[in-house]
Formats: structure tokens, C-alpha cells, sequence
């Protein structure tokens, strides 16, 4: 594989966007590297994503000053009051496999309106709702959700780039995504070592979506695992998004696409890292089609390999709400109790529950 001026050796790609818009020379060589970068990672670094740097810096700096907050401030938006699981959680609150993952973070996803739940409505529509905002920073509001939308524009854009380099047609994936596809948006804080109880900041996890448009900001800690076990460093590059493809992605390739397990590991002591994560994924009500790769593609496929431990259903807003009652046992405990076994109630009591996402 060629891979283009790389500053972090033998670490994962970086790929420039804009090639894919320029010359037809241009665009095959970019999507002859993508190909080869999603069979054997799904990781990479992007620039020429086109998202303004301003916007950047001012959502890394409001969510700065949103963590700096007193603690009973941001608890006014706990995510435990929300049944669409939207809001703050402090950190030690989410689990990855049963262990605790270190860092506090603040939950939005599509702005919306909650959908009156009766017991015909299927589940997936309680993830549908409002996102709760802190009184106390009122331009967190318009700069979160003015940055979801370009994330949600880079990911399209990346997904596209994706069917194509699949050897499908652009909107190969529209049908799944139009006209909205879901939206999870985090702005995280991962407190140094001196403070947090475990070295997990997040546990080793796949994603779940189409891919994850990540924004690390200076302190690295994201490591990536190979398909041969190893463990790469993956810190932040100025001016570049980790891209990296979700469980879905793998789902509908038949495992041609790989979606490398990651993790996060706490800060060292004194500092403190900060992230924003974007998850795309397609619409709630879609469910995740299998695509027919061609042939050469096709004999590359490595199936796909079921977690006992994380089932993936092909229904797409069954499969968010299972992570989310996962991950979140105190929301799920506080409004989603009917859904729920009594073995998963008494898990969630418990607090033993969860994985990341
Ligand atoms: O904070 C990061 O850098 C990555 C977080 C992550 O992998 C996740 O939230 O799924
Ligand atoms: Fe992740």
C-alpha cells in the first residue's frame, strides 16, 4: 500500500479528502489507498476534510470551559434525567465490559422532539428526543450543534468515498442514511492519572455506526489494535480527524471492511485529555443490508465474528438502544425498567453493565 507523506511512522495513514475531488488520476490512487486502508484497519488520519478551523478551536475551547463548570451544574443536565439518554455523565459512570472507563463526558444527538411511547411503538423511538444544555454556557448550544452538522457532512463525504472504493455506486449507502441518519455526538474530559481510578480512560471497544469522525485535542491516549493483536498509538496530528469504521461497516461487507478494536488510556498525572467523538450511523429505522463486493473484493471477505458478550443485530435502532441501556444501566434502570430482564435489572442495580458507545 502506498501511503502518503506520513508523520507518525509506522503508525495508521493519513489521507488528504481533497484528492478525492481532484483529478480522475488523483481520485483512483486515493480510493485504491482507502480500499486498502479499510481491509486492514477502518483507521485512519483525514485532512482536506473542509471543516473550518475556527469552528474546531471554538468547540474544543466552549467544551473546555463546559467541564470547568462546578459539578452541580453540570449535574443539572445529568444524563439519569433524560430518557433519551442525552446529557452529562460524571466520570467512572460508564462501563466497557464491566470496567469502569474514566472520563466525563457530555452526550447530544439529534435535536428532536420525544415520541409519546405506547406499547405498540417500537423501543428504538425512546432514543428519539430533546438534548439537554447547560443554562450556565447558552453558546455551547448553537456551537455543538453547528459542528454536528459538519461532522455529519465529513462523514457522508467519507462514506461515500467508502462505496466507492467498495466498487459501488456514491450513495451505494443512502438508501440506509437519508434523510437522517443517527447522530451521537461527545464531548469528553479524561482525567489524569493522579485522579482517576483506573488507567481505562474507554476500554477496548469497536465502534458501532458507519464510521466515527474523531477530534483529538493535544493529549494523546487513543491506541488502535491490528488484526495481528498489535497495539498502535494513534495521537493526535494538528488539523486531522481520526476516521475510523464502525461495526456496521463490517456487518454489511461481510468482514471485507475491518473496525479495529481501540481504546483510550488516562492521561498521565497532572493532565488532562480532551476529545469530541462523532458517531454517524444510518437511520433507526433501517435495517443493514449486505453488500454484494466485487469479486476480487469478494474473495477477501473474513465474515463476520459474533461477540457472545455484545450481540449486533442487523436492525439498526434495536441495536443502538441495546448500547445505550448498556452502557447507561442508571438511565436505563430509571426509564427504559420495562425492557429490561430481571437478570439486566439486577446487573444495572448493580452497576455491572455497559460498554462504551
Ligand atoms: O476519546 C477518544 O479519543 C476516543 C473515544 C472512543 O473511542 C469512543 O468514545 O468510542
Ligand atoms: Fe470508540
Amino acid at each position: 500500500m502506498t501511503v502518503h507523506a506520513n508523520p507518525v511512522q509506522a503508525g495508521l495513514p493519513i489521507v488528504d479528502f481533497s484528492r478525492f475531488h481532484g483529478s480522475d488520476g488523483e481520485r483512483a490512487a486515493f480510493v485504491a489507498e482507502l480500499r486498502a486502508i479499510l481491509h486492514d484497519h477502518g483507521f485512519f488520519y483525514l485532512t482536506g476534510h473542509g471543516v473550518d478551523p475556527k469552528l474546531i478551536q471554538d468547540v474544543v475551547s466552549t467544551a473546555k470551559r463546559f467541564f470547568a463548570l462546578p459539578l452541580e451544574q453540570k449535574l443539572e443536565i445529568e444524563m439519569v434525567k433524560s430518557p433519551h439518554f442525552r446529557g452529562y455523565n460524571r466520570a467512572g459512570r460508564e462501563r466497557t465490559r464491566g470496567e469502569q472507563d474514566w472520563r466525563e463526558q457530555l452526550d447530544i444527538n439529534t435535536e428532536g422532539e420525544a415520541v409519546e411511547i405506547g406499547p405498540e411503538t417500537q423501543p428504538w423511538k425512546r432514543l428519539l428526543g430533546p438534548n439537554q444544555w447547560p443554562d450556565a454556557l447558552p453558546e455551547l448550544k448553537p456551537l455543538l450543534l453547528a459542528y454536528q452538522a459538519e461532522v455529519t457532512r465529513v462523514g457522508i463525504d467519507v462514506l461515500k468515498a467508502i462505496a466507492v472504493a467498495l466498487g459501488q455506486p456514491e450513495n451505494a449507502f443512502a438508501e440506509i442514511y437519508e434523510p437522517q441518519p443517527s447522530q451521537l455526538l461527545k464531548i469528553i474530559r479524561y482525567p489524569g492519572r493522579d485522579v482517576a481510578e483506573t488507567d481505562q480512560g474507554v476500554g477496548a471497544h469497536k465502534d458501532g455506526g458507519f464510521v466515527t469522525v474523531l477530534l483529538q485535542d493535544v493529549i494523546p491516549g487513543l491506541r488502535v489494535r491490528t488484526e495481528e493483536g498489535v497495539w498502535i498509538d494513534a495521537p493526535p496530528v494538528p488539523g486531522t480527524f481520526v476516521i475510523n469504521t464502525g461495526e456496521l461497516l463490517e456487518l454489511a461487507t461481510n468482514g471485507y471492511v475491518r473496525a479495529d478494536v481501540h481504546d483510550v488510556v488516562a492521561p498521565p498525572a497532572g493532565a488532562e485529555r480532551f476529545s469530541v467523538a462523532f458517531f454517524l450511523g444510518s437511520r433507526y429505522d433501517a435495517t443493514i443490508p449486505v453488500i454484494e463486493l466485487p469479486e476480487d473484493l469478494k474473495r477477501a471477505e473474513r465474515g463476520i465474528s459474533v461477540d457472545p458478550l455484545n450481540p449486533i443485530f442487523r436492525e439498526v435502532g434495536q441495536n443502538h438502544l441495546k448500547s445505550r441501556l448498556r452502557s447507561h444501566p442508571d438511565v436505563a434502570l430509571a426509564h427504559h425498567r420495562d425492557l429490561l430482564t430481571p437478570e439486566q435489572r439486577a446487573a444495572a442495580a448493580a452497576g455491572e453493565a455497559g460498554s462504551a458507545y
